[in-house]
């Protein structure tokens, strides 16, 4: 049964602030950002948007390009997220209220909604569950969404690598854009890279160390963490980036029966979870070297110098070019949109491709997926003879080049949400109209509105 990607949509939020403003605000060397990490622009949310909004749109625009798909061909709505609003009520259940106000009330009745959460690989999960449940019922759709607003501490390491957006995907028995056939590679681990505890009192129980008489207290410590920013550590959590995606990628060659193929070298493109532009091109260098040990520069002084000798070569250059390269020119102009990212990776990897009229159809492409606390998953996808035909009407290219760009004090008042009127005008997409303040059976329930 072939069974994956037949459509893709997206949105991303219209105004965005130059990294090179920035840098300069921040002290920090432009070129740091733009020739080290790749990053050109961060995308932001306005006023009137949300994870709920971006979700919505995307999965309208979806809906908009596909006029075969109704309602009712829709068995369920995954959404894949870590900036949840609510923690009982599902963005996913949102999204479904709001496609109502455009489809007819009650038209997504017998749809099924929820959402998965796992950092930034939650939407993969939510992409693979999908298409186990299309494998049993061929004749189902389904609609996965990723969306997410990654927002960090102001003058943190992670502000630069800030970015917000969504991606719609259509799952579907015999697709017309990807197939995913491959087992999947998988490494979990429990660690403390990046994560976002709730801002709460907490009772705990402590366990007293007593070595013959095991005794416990309650005590209450106050965690007082903002919900929207991570705690997080950079540089432990490329490290756990680098640990899982080489574990899970050699989980990959096990699970397939490959262990003597050099995998990667069949996949036309490489997917993988871009916290920032370069992370991919930066990190990739280790599966290359597992692969092909003999490509290690012997004489750089020490381990580490040897790989980075290598992760600067021609050798490795020409493979970043050739294979990650089309993944990176979205990204860098969007940030991290956390469990969007390996997607939007996968949109401008088709866009340039469908730009240059290369043929690629029939090749594979590599997925090297990432999410913090951690996981990675390694899977392919072939794709398939009519791609093109599912990919969105307007190029997320062209839609970029129309983002507005906005100044430093914007950006501070947005981040800080002092910013008290839109920066651009809603036009054909929700917006919040508003959150619920008196009634007390409705205290934060949270309204939007199709703006025309
Ligand atoms: C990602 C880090 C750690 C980067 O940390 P950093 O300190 O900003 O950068 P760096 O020092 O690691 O690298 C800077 C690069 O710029 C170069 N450079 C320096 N100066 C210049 C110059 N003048 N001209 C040209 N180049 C220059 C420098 O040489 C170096 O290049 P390289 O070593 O590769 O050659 C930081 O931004 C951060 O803390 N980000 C937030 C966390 C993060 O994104 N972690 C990534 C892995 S975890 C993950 O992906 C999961 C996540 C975050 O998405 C969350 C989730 O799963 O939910």
């Amino acid at each position: 049964m072939k069974v994956g990607i037949d459509s893709l949509a997206y949105y991303i939020p219209k105004i965005h602030l130059p990294i090179e403003t920035l840098a300069i605000e921040r002290n920090i060397d432009p070129m740091k950002l733009i020739k080290g990490l790749g990053l050109q622009k961060m995308a932001l949310l306005d006023i009137y948007q949300d994870v709920i909004t971006m979700s919505a749109n995307a999965a309208h625009s979806l809906l908009k390009d596909n006029p075969t798909v109704q309602p009712k061909d829709i068995a369920k709505i995954y959404v894949g997220t870590e900036s949840g609003l609510d923690n009982s009520k599902p963005i996913a259940s949102y999204t479904l209220g709001l496609l109502e106000q455009i489809y007819g009330a009650r038209t997504f009745r017998n749809c099924d909604a929820v959402d998965h959460t796992f950092a930034c690989i939650g939407a993969v999960d939510a992409m693979q569950n999908a298409i186990d449940f299309v494998k049993a019922n061929p004749t189902k759709k389904a609609i996965v969404i990723a969306t997410d607003y990654a927002k960090y501490d102001l003058a943190s390491t992670g502000e630069y690598t800030q970015g917000a957006g969504a991606i719609a995907m259509l799952i579907t028995a015999n697709p017309r854009m990807l197939v995913f056939n491959s087992q999947t590679g998988v490494a979990t681990e429990s660690v403390f890279d990046f994560f976002k505890p709730y801002r709460s009192i907490e009772k705990q129980a402590i366990t007293g160390n007593s070595t013959n008489d095991t005794w416990f207290e309650i005590q209450e410590t106050e965690i007082s963490i903002h919900k929207d920013q991570p705690v997080f550590e950079g540089q432990y959590s490329n490290e756990c980036y680098i640990n899982r995606i080489t574990e899970a990628y050699t989980d990959f060659k096990k699970q397939n029966n490959q262990e003597d193929i050099i995998v990667y070298k069949d996949w036309k493109a490489i997917l993988m979870h871009l916290p920032y532009c370069f992370q991919g091109r930066r990190t990739f260098h280790e599966i290359v070297l597992q692969e092909n040990p003999e490509l290690v520069d012997k004489t750089a002084a020490d381990a580490k110098d040897q790989i980075k000798a290598f992760a600067k070569s021609e050798a490795y250059m020409e493979i970043v070019k050739n294979k990650i390269a089309p993944s990176e020119i979205a990204s860098g102009e969007v940030g991290n949109i956390y469990t969007g990212s390996i997607f939007l990776g996968l949109l401008s990897t088709l866009s340039h491709f469908s730009d240059t009229k290369e043929n690629i159809t029939d090749t594979k492409l590599g997925f090297i997926a990432y999410g913090s606390g951690s996981k990675s998953k390694v899977f392919e996808a072939e794709v398939q003879p009519n791609w093109v035909e599912g990919m969105p009407s307007v190029s997320i290219f062209d839609a970029l080049k129309e983002s507005q760009a906005i100044d430093f004090n914007t950006y501070s008042a947005l981040h800080k949400k002092e910013q008290k009127t839109a920066v651009s005008a809603p036009s054909n997409e929700f917006a919040i109209d508003y959150i619920e303040a008196s009634i007390p059976h409705l205290v934060g329930a949270r309204y939007y509105k199709f703006v025309k």
